[in-house]
């Protein structure tokens, strides 16, 4: 901390506090040179003054008008690397349109991916998730058998990213409900209701140990993930909103913190990696106690659609400026113990930051 930095906190201190015992209250306009004298006075005088008045115990503590000062107090601070940037890819090769309810955002097809990350990669971005949107309606059927097509758009999708960008790291999603003709997540019973055993039967059709790259892959577990309304534009991007019923019976009801802290524990036990929340900013706690429960793990948050709408809506409507907004949500996921958040303002925030 320099010698100004110092005493600019003092002079500012000093303005908010009620004049110490024999220095004369000012409340117009000084030169510098006087304020640094009062100052000086005043922190000698405060330093023996301490106990008789009983009301500070530091005239230091807490001073964060310097912007170092205040990034100091973050425990983490916002970098690129921890960013993943969501990308949704359609089977139409040469489509790139945007997403209405999901502002700035765009559905494209494979031919436009390279050309449209090219510069993303050059500022910085690190990684991306890949959410398939096959829009010919032969690809669903309630098996969700065009999830693992090579040919489907996401497999060709990362088949083109790692050439073109070797160090690039790709997140594949592995849920079904991109894929199921009644847009699920997974396999249904007769009854409409979901069968576990049979979707985790499916999606671990994946085999990524008898493909011999168990050694390369992190797994990242949705493993609290609750139901509500947030995720709207998602599905609008991705045609992914259940034909009927909800996800009610296996997303999290948004009080069920007790069921999240279980899921977070079950899924370590099961050898994720990684453990994600979402949404984000209505479930700081549940950010919070995955960090407590699974202390050697990395915690990721899903800074969901509608959380990024609603940020996008509320600044067009001028309730506050887009990019304050976009950090202090951002900041407060990472405070409540995230190191990894998957967020739409990705590009945004590889414009806004330095590192
Ligand atoms: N199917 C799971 C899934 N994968 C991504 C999202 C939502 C992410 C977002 O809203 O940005 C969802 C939730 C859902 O559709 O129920
Ligand atoms: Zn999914
Ligand atoms: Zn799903």
């Amino acid at each position: 901390m320099s010698f100004s930095t110092l005493v600019s906190d003092l002079t500012y201190r000093d303005s908010l506090r009620p004049s110490p015992p024999h220095t004369a209250s000012t409340t117009g306009p000084t030169d510098t040179r006087s304020q640094i004298s009062r100052a000086r006075s005043y922190a000698s005088t405060a330093a023996t003054s301490v106990s008789i008045a009983g009301e500070v115990s530091s005239q230091l503590h807490g001073g964060y008008s310097h912007p170092l000062a205040r990034a100091w107090q973050a425990e983490r601070q916002l970098t690129k690397s921890m960013l993943i940037y969501p990308l949704f890819i359609t089977d139409n090769p040469d489509e790139s349109t945007l997403i209405p309810s999901l502002p700035g955002q765009r559905r494209m097809g494979t031919n436009k991916l390279v050309a449209f990350l090219t510069p993303l990669i050059a500022k910085g971005l690190k990684s991306v998730i890949l959410f398939g949107v096959p829009l010919a309606p032969s690809a669903k059927d309630p098996l969700g058998t065009a999830a693992d097509d090579p040919q489907g758009p996401v497999i060709a999708g990362i088949r083109l990213l790692r050439r073109a960008f070797p160090n690039l790291f790709i997140i594949a999603d592995v849920c079904l409900c991109e894929y199921t003709s009644h847009g699920h997540c997974g396999i249904l019973h007769d009854d409409g209701s979901l069968n576990n055993s049979l979707s985790v039967d499916r999606i671990s059709d994946l085999k990524l140990i008898e493909a011999g790259i168990a050694h390369r892959i992190v797994l990242m577990s949705y493993s609290a993930k609750f139901s509500g309304c947030l995720y709207g534009p998602f599905r609008d991007a991705a045609g992914s909103c259940p034909s009927f019923g909800d996800r009610r019976c296996y997303q999290l009801p948004p009080g069920g913190r007790g069921l999240a802290r279980r899921a977070i524990q079950r899924d370590i036990g099961e050898g994720a990696d990684i453990i994600m929340v979402k949404p984000a900013t209505q479930y700081l706690d549940i950010i919070s106690d995955a960090k407590e429960i699974g202390k050697d793990l990395p915690v990721a948050a899903y800074h969901v659609s509608g959380e990024y709408a609603m940020i996008h809506a509320a600044a067009k409507a001028g309730v506050f400026d887009l990019k304050a907004m976009a950090f202090e949500a951002t900041e407060g996921i990472l405070r409540a113990g995230a190191s990894i958040v998957v967020s739409y303002f990705t590009p945004e925030f590889l414009d806004w930051l330095e590192t």
